[in-house]
């Protein structure tokens, strides 16, 4: 054999395998590279002797096997293994090499409260995904101190994000001047209380446009998909408050299509486990999943269609439109308006404006549809609800946003929508610790990524009577207890908490409540016995209804279509 073959496969692609993962491992190894540093010399000067390179080749490939299965032993699998000291955290070894990637394929959340259960590891667990190590809690007060610490203030960032240039915008910048600066912007220009309410009538008039469509398919198919109808509003809403362009998605223009087109991409590719995250040799080798290919292909399509928004906005500023004081105004006015010591690029405006409409998309939508399939399967609440609406609502007949804080039963029942079905199971996005630190008592090393597995929180029977009962009442002040979901209190966290909670809770709490209120107002929603409601969930980026929820509206005696078309 050539000693250039020798080279390749002793030399390069058995190290490879260890090296790689140690470079993602931690920072303070160094026992696992020594047989590597070495091998490589021995090979380029070993005698050109067949039976002599099988041998060698066996050697290293033993030799490997014996490394990899030495960090497979320590508690919490391989990634943990590579660590000088170890850890004193207990959890699942998983698989050698990969660890817990298979779990994380399916109902992820689910799966590792059943594993924190299996290792009592409730409070803290260790896993590695691949090289990736891993901790989770299941506990409140262990939530607190991961999300609230400055430790855990950054966010691993997945491949597919870095491609589709989200390492620019809030949600993946690390934490530091910029992402603060994002996060001060964003603040005002977008999720401030006075603008949230300034653009009320858009709301007004896309939950219009949903109501008039769900009639007439009831009307006409007897039958209503309702996500379809959840999505296109939230996709305008969020439109209008960034980019202040709606569109009829009945009669879909090419750039209506396109557009819905680029936010499902964007859902599966950031959806999606990518190997290629944790496995640095493998998604060096090969990109099975066309992850990267394809976040090339929507990066460009997204940079031209928010690029030609931009220059449409700066066209219509240079003639003397809107100039980002207004309130009325939208997201890219106020980036163009912004002072000299604030101004954005375009790639971050691009990065920035595309994550908005990214985020604010699906979590509106998937949290309603979970609400109204709940409503459906408990009709007694659901007649509560709307006794509840009509007495605050009366003969006026529209709801206003200022109506909602006078309806206690409504924030009660998306409330426990959010304890049985937190869009973000697991808070969505990790955290990741920038330095040293120790959490409920252990070791957690600089690198290490963080999660919170909320669903598991909200279904803890020791904090949760009957946990998995639908039971608004719970939420009422009266009866039961009230809670600040927006944080403040680790048992019910749908937004995250600390430095990097949700910076659209506010806008997306108004516009679920602000849906839910009117279409409750204006039909009466049962099941359709063709289509059965099924709570089945899958988890992609956020965790949807599996089957998605086709149910009967029937108008209620008071609601007319000339009252509900009222406000377009
Ligand atoms: C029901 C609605 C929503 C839910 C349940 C939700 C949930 C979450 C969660 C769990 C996080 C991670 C928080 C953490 O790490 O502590 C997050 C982050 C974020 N959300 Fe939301 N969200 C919702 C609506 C929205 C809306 C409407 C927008 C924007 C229009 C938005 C924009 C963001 C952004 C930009 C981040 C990243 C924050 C950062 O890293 O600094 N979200 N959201």
């Amino acid at each position: 054999m050539a000693p250039l073959s020798w080279f390749l496969m002793g030399g390069i692609v058995f190290p490879t395998f260890t090296l790689a993962a140690d470079m993602h491992a931690t920072a303070g190894r160094s026992h696992d590279q020594t047989w590597w540093s070495l091998s490589l010399p021995l090979l380029t000067s070993l005698p050109i002797e067949s039976g002599k390179v099988t041998m060698l080749i066996m050697l290293m490939v033993f030799m490997w096997v014996c490394t990899m299965m030495m960090y497979w032993a320590a508690p919490g699998g391989n990634a943990w293994g590579r660590l000088p000291r170890g850890s004193s955290i207990p959890g699942p070894r998983g698989f050698p090499v990969i660890g817990t990637l298979l779990d994380m394929a399916g109902l992820a959340h689910v799966r590792l409260a059943q594993l924190a259960s299996e290792c009592s590891a409730r409070t803290l667990m260790a896993f590695s995904l691949g090289d990736t190590r891993v901790i989770v809690t299941s506990v409140p007060n262990v939530a607190r101190e991961i999300l609230c610490s400055s430790a855990f203030a950054d966010r691993p960032i997945k491949a597919s994000a870095r491609h589709l240039l989200f390492d620019r915008a809030i949600g993946f910048a690390p934490y530091g001047s910029h992402w603060r600066n994002l996060r001060r912007i964003a603040a005002t220009h977008l999720f401030m209380p006075k603008r949230i309410a300034a653009h009320e009538r858009y709301r007004q008039q896309q939950t219009s446009r949903m109501i008039d469509g769900i009639r007439v398919t009831m009307n006409s198919k007897g039958v209503v998909p309702v996500r379809l109808y959840l999505q296109r509003a939230s996709l305008n809403n969020i439109m209008c408050s960034v980019f202040g362009r709606t569109y009829d998605f009945s009669f879909p223009t090419e750039e209506a299509v396109k557009l819905q087109a680029m936010v499902r991409e964007g859902f599966d590719l950031l959806g999606a486990v990518n190997w290629a995250d944790h496995l640095s040799w493998f998604g060096g080798l090969l990109d099975v999943q066309r992850i990267k290919e394809r976040c090339e292909v929507l990066a460009a399509d997204v940079k031209k269609f928010v690029q030609s928004i931009i220059d449409e906005h700066r066209l219509c500023k240079e003639n003397g439109g809107l100039q980002g004081g207004d309130g009325d105004s939208d997201f890219v006015d106020a980036l163009l308006a912004l002072d000299e010591k604030e101004k954005l690029c375009d790639a971050d405006m691009i990065a920035v404006l595309w994550e908005m409409v990214f985020r604010g998309t699906d979590t509106t939508a998937i949290l309603t549809e979970w609400i109204l399939a709940e409503l459906v399967l408990h009709p007694e609440v659901q007649c509560k609800l709307q006794a509840e609406i009509d007495g605050v609502v009366g003969s006026r007949g529209e709801i206003s946003e200022s109506d909602l804080p006078k309806l206690p039963y409504l924030q009660a029942v998306i409330k426990e929508v959010l304890r049985l079905h937190p869009p973000g199971p697991l808070l969505s996005w990790a955290r990741l610790a920038t330095h040293d630190v120790y959490v409920a008592g252990h070791h957690v090393p600089a690198g290490t990524s963080a999660m919170v597995n909320m669903w598991a929180i909200t279904h803890d029977p020791a904090i949760w009577a009957e946990p998995n009962t639908f039971r608004p009442e719970r939420f009422l002040a009266e009866v039961g207890q009230d809670i600040d979901i927006r944080g403040g209190d680790l048992r019910l966290a749908p937004f995250g908490a600390g430095r990097r909670v949700c910076p659209g809770r506010a806008l997306g709490y108004a516009t679920v409540q602000l849906w839910v209120a009117r279409l409750l107002h204006t039909f009466s929603w049962t099941s359709h016995p063709l289509h059965p409601v099924d709570l089945s969930e899958l988890l992609k980026l956020s965790c949807e209804m599996k089957s998605p929820l086709m149910v009967r509206a029937m108008p209620r005696p008071h609601s007319t279509p000339a009252h509900i078309l009222a406000v377009q």
